[in-house]
């Protein structure tokens, strides 16, 4: 699979679901074991994702120290993880569910142990069953982007893909 990838110029038609969360308002878990929005599990990101305007998300996470990589600063993949999280939690706004296809990040500015990072997400395309979502994260300045992120998920059947875990995927829907 390529190493990078462009996001389609003409996107499928796509719509907001209607049981969406309203703006500011947050998504449900969609599962108490997710490492990334579990509150339930063990060494999580404990992210919450909320909906924004339109196609868009934001999170916030703090910076724990268990989170440390280089000395005082984040591991570069405890923020992906991160990002794996808010991006795949965004495609719940058109009513998608996903799974990671493909995921790259661009670690612009080192992120220091007990800061906040704030996220801000959007699906940009839909195209048949991929996902186009880009992210940002910054520290409290929009305008200091220390983080960037762009992905392709891949819509799946929650039972087909997840089998008999399905039931708890599926509270993942809107
Ligand atoms: C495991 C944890 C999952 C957690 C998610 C839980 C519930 C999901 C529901 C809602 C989500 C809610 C919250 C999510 C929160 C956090 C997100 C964390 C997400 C993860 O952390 S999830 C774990 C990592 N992830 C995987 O575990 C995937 C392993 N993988 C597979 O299961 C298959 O590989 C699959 C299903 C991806 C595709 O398989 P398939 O056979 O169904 O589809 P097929 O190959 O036909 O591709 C169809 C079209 O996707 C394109 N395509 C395929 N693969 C691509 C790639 N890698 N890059 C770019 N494009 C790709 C093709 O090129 C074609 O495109 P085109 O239409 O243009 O031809």
């Amino acid at each position: 699979m390529s190493t990078s990838f462009s996001i389609p110029d003409v996107s499928d038609p796509m719509s907001r679901h209607p049981k969406a969360p309203a703006p500011g308002e947050p998504f449900r878990l969609h599962h108490n074991l997710c490492h990334g929005c579990g509150d339930d599990a063990p060494g999580g990101l404990h992210v919450t994702v909320y909906a924004g305007e339109g196609f868009a998300t934001t999170a916030e996470m703090t910076v724990e120290k268990w989170m440390m990589g280089g000395p005082g600063v984040i591991h570069g993949g405890v923020l992906t993880a991160a990002f794996d999280e808010v991006l795949g939690t965004t495609p719940l706004i058109i009513g998608t569910p996903v799974v990671t296809g493909h995921l790259q990040v661009d670690f612009r500015k080192p992120i220091p142990i007990g800061t906040t990072l704030h996220f801000n997400a959007e699906v940009v395309a839909k195209e048949r069953r991929k996902v186009f979502v880009r992210a940002t994260a910054h520290l409290g300045d929009p305008t200091e982007i220390v983080a960037s992120a762009s992905a392709i998920f891949i819509e799946i059947d929650l039972k087909e893909h997840f089998g008999k875990y399905a039931d708890s995927a599926s509270l993942s829907r809107p």
